[in-house]
């Protein structure tokens, strides 16, 4: 069947949530619309406090919204709550079990959450795929960062759900374990999971993710696939690095990067000689400089001016 004709794995029609606390307000989402298709593997990226959490707390049911309707392959979040969760495999970022419990305990009772009995040979299976099997008679207090973090994803796919949502899985995983689960994450795509991820990581979601939406100050700025949004930030662009800060009232304007680089549009040869010229003039002297595409960060940071 055509993918138009599926129902989508998530869909939200202006979703808002403000926080109150005394006095003040926070709202951290404003009225939030956007479909994920089934099958997709779909990053939601944005800067700290951009809402990120929020949304995926108002799926959990953690947080409660103020307004606005969330399908999940055709179920209501609010009116449909039991099919809505089955449908969904939400990993959290915090990690939190009861300590004292084993692994194997930990998703069995989490099965009983999901009303399945005799969810032995799944969890087991998971426990495989996931390298946890010398593990399963542990106690999770006893684990590493990085298993405890498995434990937490297994736990989210007891039930074998459609759509994994996955809050910042590698935050704080070390390089070879980030490389595993992105294989994980991406095997599991392809045995037809749709996966949500949220990551700070942005060559994470380039590496994987076929479509990107950008959430800033509680607002989607942009939704497209990771190609095209490359695309359109990877015309015209001059990096380069300085062996010092650019002067505050450099006449180009240059946007700078988390590894302390520059970039600034290319255009013409012109615009490069302009940049070299202005940059003598200042005294600086690019140690590398480079033309070519963009990465997602400098579109990332181009899009919401951070
Ligand atoms: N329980 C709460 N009470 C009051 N304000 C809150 C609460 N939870 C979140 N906020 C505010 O809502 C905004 C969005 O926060 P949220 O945690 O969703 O952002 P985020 O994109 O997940 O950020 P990060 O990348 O840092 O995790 C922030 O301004 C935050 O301070």
């Amino acid at each position: 069947m055509s993918q138009k004709f599926l129902l989508p794995a998530l869909s939200l029609e202006n979703v808002s949530k403000t926080f109150y606390r005394g006095n003040e307000s926070k709202q951290a989402l404003r009225d939030v619309s956007f479909t994920i298709e089934q099958g997709d593997f779909f990053g939601l990226l944005g800067p700290n406090g951009a809402g990120k959490s929020t949304l995926i707390g108002v799926l959990a049911k953690t947080v409660k919204l103020n307004s606005g309707t969330i399908k999940a392959l055709g179920f209501d979040l609010e009116t449909q709550w039991r099919q809505f969760k089955m449908c969904l495999g939400i990993v959290p970022q915090e990690i939190t079990f009861d300590p004292f419990l084993t692994v194997y305990d930990t998703l069995r009772l989490q099965s009983g959450y999901f009303g399945l009995r005799g969810n032995q040979k799944w969890i087991e299976r998971l426990l495989d795929v996931l390298d946890l099997s010398d593990k399963k008679n542990s106690s999770v207090m006893s684990l590493s960062g990085g298993m405890k973090r498995r434990v937490l994803i297994a736990q989210a796919m007891v039930h074998q759900p459609p759509v994994i949502v996955l809050d910042e899985p590698t935050a704080g995983v070390d390089i070879s374990l980030r490389h595993r689960l992105w294989e994980f994450m991406a095997d599991l795509n392809r045995k037809g999971h749709t996966i949500i991820l949220t990551t700070h990581y942005l060559e994470e979601a380039e590496k994987l993710c076929r479509n990107v939406a950008l959430l800033n100050h509680g607002k989607i700025v942009t939704l497209e696939s990771t190609q095209s949004l490359l695309k359109e930030y990877s015309k015209e662009r001059i990096l380069f690095s300085l062996p010092s800060e650019l002067p505050k009232d450099f006449s180009i304007n240059c946007t700078k990067l988390s590894d302390g680089s520059y970039c600034t549009a290319y255009g013409s040869p012109e615009n490069l000689h302009t940049l070299l010229n202005e940059l003598s003039k200042v005294g600086l002297m690019p140690e590398k400089l480079e033309i070519g595409k963009a990465n997602l960060e400098e579109a990332f940071i181009r899009i919401t001016g951070k």
